[in-house]
């Protein structure tokens, strides 16, 4: 039977869940997180701010980023909002001159904006593989390559996590995510080493199905058929992610550098998946 799920957690629910870490954890800390404006990024964004931490939330829409920001503030928290594309080098240079000149220092960069749309990959078009790889890679390399700039230039430490997907068996239907994903994967393992020098972890967070509306993405063919992709044949919900990033970004995660924490319910190891629905030669 597929699993009855709303795609996404309510404002006041994401503030109300209970926390699994010590609320001072990030005190005075700052923490850049792109994509807030909904689904992880805000789930990320939110636990952040309930653990003490001052926002940065980045994304293109505004207005999903202002309401973000409403709800941040209503744990005390500061949080500034910044409307611009991670596709676009100069715009995320000008994000982290803004966000040291606002708020002192950065400690934290979440790299969590990104999305692709389900197609066979014999059929994508450049414009569309493009697009796919200018969002999922170049973007979170430009962020970053800046924010770690600026950690070398301060003389201050910084700690990375970057978003990723279930990669090792491939992802049908997705085939340009999956390309943009190795890429960040193996471009954090790489950065890890070049980077301890100035004290800059980085690491990634790899999700399976995890309740959020950006699912909706998805066919309803291919989303009746998600919840049975792992061995708990259910969905995965949003704070599962959100404290793999704080357990990376803290303190507890201080001698790790250079990891993916697959946060999947098993997937990696069992079931299919099919974004774009089940080709007929699989069907028998
Ligand atoms: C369940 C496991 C799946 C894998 C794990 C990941 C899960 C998730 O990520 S959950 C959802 C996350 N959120 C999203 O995916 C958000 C939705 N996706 C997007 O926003 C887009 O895919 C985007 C990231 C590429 C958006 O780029 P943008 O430039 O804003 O979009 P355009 O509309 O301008 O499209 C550019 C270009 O891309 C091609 N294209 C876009 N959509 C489709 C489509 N549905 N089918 C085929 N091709 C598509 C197309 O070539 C577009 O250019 P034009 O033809 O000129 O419009
Ligand atoms: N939900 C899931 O099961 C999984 C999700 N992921 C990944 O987790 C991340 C969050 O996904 P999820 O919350 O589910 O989906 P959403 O679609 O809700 O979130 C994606 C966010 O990224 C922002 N974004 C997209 N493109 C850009 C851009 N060019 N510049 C700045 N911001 C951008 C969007 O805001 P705006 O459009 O306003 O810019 C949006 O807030 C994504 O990278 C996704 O691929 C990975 C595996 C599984």
């Amino acid at each position: 039977m597929t699993q009855d799920v709303t795609f996404g957690l309510s404002d006041e629910a994401l503030l109300n869940l209970p926390l699994h870490f010590n609320p001072d954890l990030f005190k005075d800390q700052v923490v850049l997180v792109s994509g807030a404006g909904s689904g992880l990024g805000k789930a990320i964004a939110i636990q952040f701010a309930r653990l003490g931490a001052r926002l940065a939330i980045c994304g293109r829409r505004i207005e999903r980023l202002e309401a973000t920001a409403a709800t941040i503030r209503k744990t005390g928290a500061r949080c500034s909002v910044h409307a611009m594309t991670i596709r676009d080098a100069a715009q995320v240079e000008q994000l982290i001159d803004t966000v040291w000149q606002d708020h002192g220092r950065l400690d934290v960069l979440i790299n969590n904006a990104g999305g692709q749309f389900p197609q066979p990959a014999i059929d994508y078009s450049v414009k569309g593989w493009n697009a796919v790889i200018d969002t999922n890679l170049n973007g979170p390399w430009y962020m970053m390559q800046q924010a770690a700039r600026r950690w070398r230039d301060a003389g201050t430490a910084g700690s990375i996590v970057n978003i990723v997907a279930v990669i090792w068996r491939g992802m049908p239907g997705v085939a340009h995510t999956c390309a943009a994903r190795a890429g960040v994967i193996y471009l954090s393992k790489t950065l890890a080493v070049e980077w301890a020098p100035f004290g800059v972890r980085v690491n990634c967070v790899a999700p399976g199905v995890i309740a959020t509306e950006g699912m909706n993405v998805y066919p309803d063919e291919a989303r009746a058929e998600f919840d049975r992709s792992n061995p708990m044949k259910r969905f995965g919900d949003v704070q599962d992610v959100s404290d793999a990033c704080c357990y990376l970004a803290g303190p507890a995660g201080k001698f790790v550098t250079g990891e993916v924490i697959t946060v999947d319910g098993g997937h990696q190891l069992w079931g299919e998946q099919w974004t774009a629905g089940r080709p007929d030669y699989f069907k028998v």
